[in-house]
């Protein structure tokens, strides 16, 4: 709620909510995109990189730190889509970008201290999941269908807008 503060009825300082941002990129090299996982995440659910911006951060260096970090990958271009609030569990300022990488460097280095999996998917796959009602559903051999995050979430928005426009991310680094 805008304007949203506490007054410490003792000293009559005042108190305003605060909020941490955090950039999550689809990574794409104009033809398939890097999804990830947390072994924390729903089974069989992949979504685009996330973390929080350190401080004295630009948005942009945040976005080259965690895509280093979490893949091993350098971001060449960068495009901002949306932004979201979560106010629970950390009050997180979601900020969206498409980023692209150099045509043949793709090779992903996945820091498992962060994620679990993280793998590139096409252009089919990541639309075929999009379309996914019943994700849950475990397989007859035990597995969980790829899936990706719900529509309210920023991440779906992101990867429905590279879905429908794959070579989206084209701005200038
Ligand atoms: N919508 C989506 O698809 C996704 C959303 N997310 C969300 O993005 C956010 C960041 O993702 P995550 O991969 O965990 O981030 P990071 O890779 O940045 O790692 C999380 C760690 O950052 C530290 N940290 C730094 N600043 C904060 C802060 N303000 N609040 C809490 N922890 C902080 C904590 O470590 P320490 O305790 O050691 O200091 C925490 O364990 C989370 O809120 C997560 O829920 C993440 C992935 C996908």
């Amino acid at each position: 709620m805008a304007g949203s503060k506490r007054v410490c009825p003792s000293n009559k300082i005042i108190y305003y909510p605060q909020m941490a941002p955090v950039v999550i990129t689809l990574v794409s090299d104009g033809t398939q995109c890097l999804l990830a996982r947390q072994s924390s995440f729903p089974k069989g659910m992949y979504s685009a990189l996330a973390g929080f911006c350190d401080i004295g951060e630009s948005l942009e260096e945040a976005v080259r730190r965690e895509v280093a970090e979490e893949v091993g990958l350098e971001v060449e271009r960068l495009q901002y889509s949306a932004s979201q609030h979560w106010p629970f569990p950390n009050s997180s300022l979601m900020i969206a970008c498409h980023a692209t990488v150099k045509p043949g460097q793709t090779e992903i280095q996945v820091n498992l201290r962060e994620l679990e999996a993280a793998a590139w998917f096409s252009h089919d796959e990541v639309a075929t999941a999009l379309r996914r009602n019943n994700p849950y559903t475990q397989q007859q051999n035990g597995t969980f269908p790829f899936w990706l995050p719900p529509k309210l979430a920023i991440a779906h928005q992101l990867i429905k807008e590279w879905v429908e426009k794959p070579t989206c991310s084209a701005l200038p680094a």
